[in-house]
């Protein structure tokens, strides 16, 4: 992430799409297609992100970006919200294009917790997750805050935090509560930009258990970028791996590991990535039967 963002931030689409059923699990639901992303250098001339991008996100999957530094994974996040615009080529996010996206619009939508930003210090817990649907405006006061409170208890957080300022959170906390203030206004759609990053183990894995429990229960489709291997063996069910300015493969974690490219080479199958696939398996193996006493008087 090279780029200041807000906490999390909602995008509604046009009424045309709200009223427009999803696609049924395991359709497309975000389609890129020949995708460039470039930006002026001081100077003159341009530096190129992607060329000739492709990517299907597919409803109800966990879709993992990764890529070394600086190959556009929040770009790539940034244009499948609307934020940045192509320099060629197409995005279309629930079957519309991505552009109309970003206009005012009604219930469909995307939830997006960004790496960095904050919360908004001078609000509460409560007043942090009601945000996005109190600026809406379709809804009174006292509904808000109960979709507030609901929202509160769903990323696990108690009724006493929500009265809290931000300045006496943990990071943890702070994570909840922006991930409650992405969700406030039910999007079909996460987008996660290393929703792990500055967490400590225990907090880093209780808030995987928590997104794994969201996206079931919710049936969302998630999109997230992250450098981290626990976080990704965990939660992803495809991997998308950006390297030589586009999309290389993606596919379930199994398959991108055989594929030969020294970016997959390095990040999956140094030590680092040896040692979480070890820690994964330790986890999904299952447990050892009960130790059986042996029989007596043999
Ligand atoms: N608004 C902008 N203006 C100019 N260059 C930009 C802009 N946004 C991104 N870039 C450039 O695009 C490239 C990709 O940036 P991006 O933040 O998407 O990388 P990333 O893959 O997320 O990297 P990291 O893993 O380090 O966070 C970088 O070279 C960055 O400097």
């Amino acid at each position: 992430m090279t780029m200041s963002e807000p906490a999390e931030v909602t995008v509604a689409v046009p009424p045309e799409g709200a009223s427009a059923p999803l696609p049924p699990p395991g359709d497309p639901i975000i389609e890129v297609r020949g995708l460039w992303s470039a930006f002026p250098v001081p100077g003159g001339g341009q530096v190129v992100v992607h060329k000739d991008l492709d990517l299907t996100v597919y409803r109800g999957e966990v879709l993992t970006l990764v890529g070394g530094s600086g190959t556009g994974k929040t770009v790539l996040l940034r244009q499948m919200l609307g934020l940045n615009t192509p320099y060629k080529g197409s995005v279309e996010v629930l079957g519309h294009p991505v552009s109309e996206l970003a206009r005012d619009g009604a219930a469909a939508r995307v939830g997006m917790l960004f790496q960095q930003g904050a919360l908004f210090s001078a609000f509460s817990v409560l007043d942090n997750i009601a945000f996005p649907l109190r600026e809406a405006g379709t809804l009174p006061d006292a509904l808000v805050r109960e979709a507030a409170l609901l929202k509160l208890q769903m990323v696990g957080l108690k009724a006493t935090d929500a009265y809290k300022m931000p300045s006496e959170l943990s990071g943890g906390m702070i994570k909840r509560v922006a991930l409650a203030r992405a969700l406030i206004m039910d999007p079909p759609l996460l987008m996660l930009d290393e929703p792990t990053a500055g967490l400590d183990p225990d907090s880093s894995d209780a808030f995987v258990t928590l997104l794994r429990a969201l996206h079931q229960e919710l049936g969302l489709t998630v999109v997230m970028v992250t450098h981290d291997l626990d976080t990704l063996f965990e939660l992803s069910t495809r991997v998308a791996v950006l390297a030589d300015q586009h999309v290389i493969i993606a596919a379930p974690v199994t398959s991108v590991l055989a594929f030969d490219h020294p970016f997959i080479h390095h990040f999956f199958l140094g030590e680092r990535g040896q040692r979480a696939m070890e820690l994964l398996r330790q986890r999904r193996a299952p447990a050892p039967p009960a130790a059986v006493p042996a029989p007596k008087g043999d």
